[in-house]
């Protein structure tokens, strides 16, 4: 025989009944089974409120009253809706609309008897919740009979038998056990129906079971006669390996064991109240957690032993609403008695203890309790205490509040090494700070107290690590979206299924900007239309899109700036502060003062997230990348010669007697070589700064001002007040501009906008290269870096291709979140 229980929401709606008696008519095909039903999905708190109402003289009781009544009527008229047509539904129907009626002008009798009284005892209150469950499983019997379903009513009052502790009545098995033998023996019927929750004292009055009281009925018929499996349907698929509200990617558990389910229900999966299922659990019946709305899904099965070549972390859970207490002073070390004290006060206040850690220095005693508990726990604890604070002997109770507790559960941790290892690393590396620890000799929990919001990052980081099979997700919050920007995101659009699949890395653009407009998406934005979520998105500001950022707090979060702005170059301390890697193409930061430059490597360091900006030098080159490897091996750099400007090697390749410099400079920024003003570039600045990155990398502590940097362009070009003003002096002085590409041919030499790094100096400048150095055939907007080095002094290591554009910029850009991913 199986026991099946059914919750409010299974029974909520007409809807969900008829898919309970599918499910009762499938599962009696092959054995008698035992029904019990909760009140209709709502009806219990509603059944409180109007007796709240009623006995506060609160006239509003009716409508509460009448809220009832029409909840339960349209059950009725859903479940009976075709019984115009059919002589014994439509009497049927009549006869269920009677009784409900009946039980209804009962319920109301009483409600007004509270009213007038002005009074709500816990007897008179479990008569009154008795109602809920009394209604559903009158209907849901008669509908069965209605549908010709061999299907016996059997009030559970008459088999539990409690004592008189109202609301929370405590079973009599003696009594309870025989009572359900004796009437389980005589039946024969295919399907037996009882309500839950509900009893009888010992007197013959109303009681009812408490918490998780249908749950519990259940259970105690199962384990009266042995039943061979107890089936508990709800309105999901199961318990989950974590709160699957939090962590999209949680999914049911197939198998648990009693100790596993009774961990994870106690942190936090609300699909089992564990006292509920105690009978069972001695039984070793097993439990099935099946799901009414979807009855294939395969559910949870809880049973002694579970199978033992299952993964040794079944689930992640968590407690809300934790507030932290610290006892600790000197005076406690060596000195027996002040846990004794501390516990029995908080026992004899009621007050429940969630977790205890005890440092091995005995200094102090921390504890975890509902933050609803934590003032009155203050104030007991302090007065007791009272004594031993004013001597100093120990400090007042310190109370931290806002926490939650996460847990890592499953029975066979205990034989792994490392799942604690990689607990805390994963919240370490995702910036989720500790603030207490719980394991027990089991083995079986090892819980963390942590601030509450990061709970949403630690469940999404743990449950990554343990269950995804090692999939990463990148959360990318990018600004810029222009030419490199747009790039980058068609890129990431493109590779993403391919990362994932062979690289199991999972890159989600949380949140965009420009100038104008942003936008963020804890789901990710559709790249498919980016374009239109920016435009409609809220107006952008630096700050704003920080806050979004560090509200969402999800873990690998990584900031891109693709932009050419210092404000945004300035921002990135408080990114890195909240452990939000940096991702930079724009070279203020790192040609900016050299504090600020220094202070965003430490930052990175200390708050372990990556900052990088190998796109400063040579766009998607690995310059940066490559100079730190030789630097970090020990190498020691001596000499750097290179053409570090794109765009300039692009308008001097392309200069000559038969162009224009006007055209070729032009055509140098539509091909999207030059910065977003090209004068940064045509004045030498963009190369200098590039030079001055490699020069610090190199571990020299130069500022930009420290740089010899020879300029070509014209005073006037130098001093237009704007970048069409610049244009119009390139026009303007076509002649100098022809005179120094004369002067070069005239020697057979290449013009070429060269930097250089000796002995702790930089300098940028123009250059006649001659045949046969390797900058003379640079071609097109290629760049070239040569590093000589103690380890390469003759011969150096060179690094050469194209060094400008958006679309090897944005590749650069995608190699170092690739890096972050990888770390
Ligand atoms: N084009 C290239 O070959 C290379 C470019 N870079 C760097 O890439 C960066 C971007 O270059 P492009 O895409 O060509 O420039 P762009 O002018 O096309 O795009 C810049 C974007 O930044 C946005 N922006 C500016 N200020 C902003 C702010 N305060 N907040 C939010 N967004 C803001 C603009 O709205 C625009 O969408 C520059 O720093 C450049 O030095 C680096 C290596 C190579
Ligand atoms: N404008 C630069 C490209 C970005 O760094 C160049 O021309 O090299």
């Amino acid at each position: 025989m199986k026991i099946l229980k059914f919750g409010g929401t299974s029974v909520g709606s007409a809807e969900n009944i008829n898919k309970v008696i599918s499910i009762l008519e499938q599962q009696s095909k092959d054995t008698n089974i035992a029904v019990v039903v909760s009140a209709v999905g709502g009806i219990t708190d509603k059944l409180l409120e109007a007796a709240n109402l009623a006995c506060n003289k609160d006239l509003e009781y009716k409508q509460t009253y009448n809220a009832i009544w029409s909840q339960h009527s349209k059950v009725i008229e859903g479940l009976f809706e075709n019984s115009d047509h059919d002589k014994n539904l439509k009497k049927s129907h009549e006869a269920l609309y009677d009784l409900i009626s009946e039980k209804l002008n009962e319920l109301k009798s009483l409600l007004d008897g509270i009213y007038l009284i002005n009074e709500l005892s816990p007897k008179t209150k479990d008569k009154l919740l008795s109602f809920g469950e009394a209604l559903s499983s009158t209907i849901i019997y008669h509908t069965l009979k209605s549908r010709q379903v061999d299907v016996a009513y059997k009030n559970a009052q008459e088999l539990i038998v409690t004592d008189s502790n109202f609301n929370n009545a405590i079973v009599n098995f003696e009594i309870t056990n025989i009572n359900i033998q004796l009437y389980f023996n005589s039946n024969s019927n295919a399907i037996v129906l009882l309500p839950g929750f509900v009893s009888k004292s010992v007197h013959g009055e109303i009681t009812t079971l408490g918490r998780g009281g249908s749950d519990y009925t259940a259970a105690i018929i199962a384990a009266a006669i042995d039943a061979d499996e107890l089936q508990i349907w709800t309105d999901v698929s199961g318990m989950y390996t974590t709160n699957p509200k939090l962590v999209k990617q949680a999914a049911p558990i197939v198998e648990l064991s009693y100790q596993e389910a009774v961990e994870l229900s106690h942190f936090g999966a609300k699909v089992l109240y564990p006292p509920t299922v105690m009978p069972v659990l001695k039984k070793k019946i097993p439990i099935v957690i099946k799901n009414t709305l979807d009855p294939e899904a395969l559910g949870t099965t809880i049973t002694e032993n579970t199978q033992p070549n299952g993964s040794p972390v079944k689930g992640i859970s968590n407690i809300e609403n934790i507030a932290l207490l610290t006892l600790q002073g000197n005076g406690m070390v060596g000195v027996p008695g002040f846990g004794k004290r501390l516990f029995e006060t908080l026992a004899q206040e009621k007050i429940n203890i969630v977790l205890i850690t005890q440092s091995s220095s005995e200094h102090s005693i921390c504890f975890g309790i509902s933050d609803n508990d934590a003032k009155r726990a203050k104030e007991v604890i302090d007065t007791v205490f009272e004594y031993e604070i004013q001597l100093l002997k120990i400090d007042p109770i310190i109370v931290e509040t806002d926490l939650s507790i996460i847990a890592v559960i499953g029975d066979k941790m205990k034989n792994h090494q490392g799942i604690s290892g990689k607990m805390f690393s994963t919240l370490g590396k995702n910036n989720v700070n500790i603030r207490a620890i719980a394991q027990g000799a089991s083995e079986r929990n090892i819980s963390a107290i942590i601030h509450k919001n990061d709970v949403k990052k630690a469940l999404n980081s743990l449950h990554e690590q343990f269950f995804e099979i090692k999939t990463k997700q990148i959360n990318l919050f990018i600004t810029g979206v222009g030419n490199v920007g747009e790039r980058l995101i068609e890129q990431i659009h493109q590779q993403k299924s391919y990362l994932k699949e062979n690289f199991k890395i999972s890159l989600k653009i949380a949140g965009l900007s420009n100038s104008r407009t942003m936008v963020v998406n804890d789901d990710g934005i559709n790249l498919k239309h980016w374009k239109q979520q920016l435009e409609n998105g809220e107006k952008a500001s630096l700050k704003g899109f920080l806050n979004h950022v560090k509200k969402l707090n999800l873990r690998n979060s990584v900031f891109v700036d693709i932009t050419a702005n210092d404000a945004v170059a300035n921002i990135y301390g408080d990114y890195l502060k909240h452990s939000i890697s940096v991702v930079a193409c724009n070279k203020i930061a790192c040609s900016g003062n050299i504090e600020y430059y220094n202070e965003l490597k430490i930052l990175s360091r200390q708050y372990n997230a990556a900052f990088l900006f190998e796109t400063n030098v040579g766009a998607g080159l690995p310059v940066i990348d490559t100079l730190n490897h030789l630097v970090t091996s020990g190498d020691k750099i001596n000499t750097i010669q290179a053409v570090l400007s794109g765009s300039l090697n692009f308008i001097f390749n392309n200069f000559n007697a038969e162009t224009t410099f006007y055209d070729v400079v032009k055509q140098a920024q539509e091909e999207g070589y030059t910065e977003p003003d090209p004068r940064i570039d045509l004045s030498g600045i963009d190369v200098a700064r590039k030079v001055l990155i490699l020069a610090r990398e190199s571990g020299h502590a130069l500022e930009l001002s420290d740089l010899e940097s020879d300029n070509f362009l014209t005073n006037d070009a130098m001093e237009a007040a704007s970048v069409e003003d610049f244009f119009k002096t390139l026009i303007k002085d076509e002649t100098y501009y022809q005179s120094l590409f004369k002067s070069a041919e005239d020697k057979n030499c290449q013009l070429k906008f060269v930097a250089e790094f000796n002995n702790g100096k930089a300098k940028v400048g123009l250059q006649e290269i001659p045949e046969g150095h390797p900058f003379y055939n640079l071609k097109g907007k290629d760049n070239i870096v040569m590093f000589y080095t103690q380890r390469y002094p003759e011969q150096p290591m060179i690094i050469k291709g194209a060094g400008a554009g958006a679309d090897v910029t944005a590749s650069g850009l995608f190699a170092d979140i690739i890096r972050i991913a990888n770390n």
